[in-house]
């Protein structure tokens, strides 16, 4: 994302997480002791299965409470003000059994737009995500990439302030996933903070801005996108990079 601005060391983090712990069954999850995220760009999770990186997307969005430690975003603790400006999509597109302009006015609705503004909106949206025509298709008929274009494009409708993404293309091919990225990009430009996990080291050279890494629950290195790929700090890092297996 090289059109965007570099985050600068005095960006004032949007989100933060502060000694953050999750313990289940004996076993530390998760436990970050100071993650903030201030990107201008998108921000990319990496680090191998079980990582701890769904527990901490899922701690960001408010969908989990910690066992102990504290999310703020904007300085605020996560709470229902802040979910409203937030949106999460995950790896399995979770649509209604409806139509997919009904998908998208089911959320315009409840944000209260008038029935004009809906249909207007909903045009607009099905263009952007490359479903103009689709319109009164069943939403569960729709292949694996148009159903993923389509969660992405419901959570836009909300304009989140941020947007979380589990994974959104690990079960899409090339092409259904530049799509997505194309569509991840443009809303990064838009201003929406995108927050995303991924296996993908390509698709996280193409799209971060910056970079988590996480291993066995814990933030092994973090930083912008362009110093973790050139000199990475960490041992589980240089690891990552080089193909070896961190676990
Ligand atoms: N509710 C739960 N109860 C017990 N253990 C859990 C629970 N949720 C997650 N875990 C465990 O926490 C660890 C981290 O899980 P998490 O899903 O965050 O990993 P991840 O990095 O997202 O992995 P993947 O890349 O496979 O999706 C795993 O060992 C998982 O089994």
């Amino acid at each position: 994302m090289r059109d965007l601005p570099i985050l600068e060391s005095h960006d004032r983090p949007f989100l933060r997480a502060e000694d953050l712990v999750i313990t289940r069954n004996g076993r530390r999850l998760l436990d970050v002791a100071d993650l903030a995220l201030g990107g201008t760009g998108p921000t990319l999770f990496l680090g191998p299965n079980g990582a701890g990186k769904s527990l901490l997307l899922r701690c960001l969005h408010g969908l989990i409470v910690a066992d102990r430690g504290r999310v703020t975003q904007d300085g605020q603790p996560i709470g229902a003000e802040q979910r409203r400006r937030q949106a999460m999509v995950f790896q399995t597109p979770v649509l209604l059994r409806r139509s997919v302009a009904a998908n998208l006015d089911y959320v315009l609705k409840r944000r209260g737009l008038a029935r004009g503004a809906r249909r207007a909106r909903i045009a607009g949206l099905l263009e952007e995500g490359g479903l103009s025509g689709k319109d009164r298709q069943a939403a569960r008929s729709l292949s694996g990439g148009e159903a993923q274009r389509l969660a992405i494009l419901r959570a836009l409708a909300c304009d989140p302030e941020i947007l979380f993404l589990d994974e959104p293309t690990s079960a899409l091919d090339p092409a259904a996933t530049q799509d997505i990225e194309t569509m991840i990009l443009r809303a990064a430009r838009r201003g929406t903070r995108i927050v995303m996990i991924t296996h993908d080291i390509g698709q996280a050279r193409r799209l971060a801005h910056d970079i988590v890494l996480m291993q066995g629950g814990t933030v092994a290195e973090s930083g912008p996108a362009h110093d973790f790929f050139d000199d990475p700090q960490s041992q589980a890092g240089r690891r990552f990079l080089a193909g070896g297996l961190v676990l």
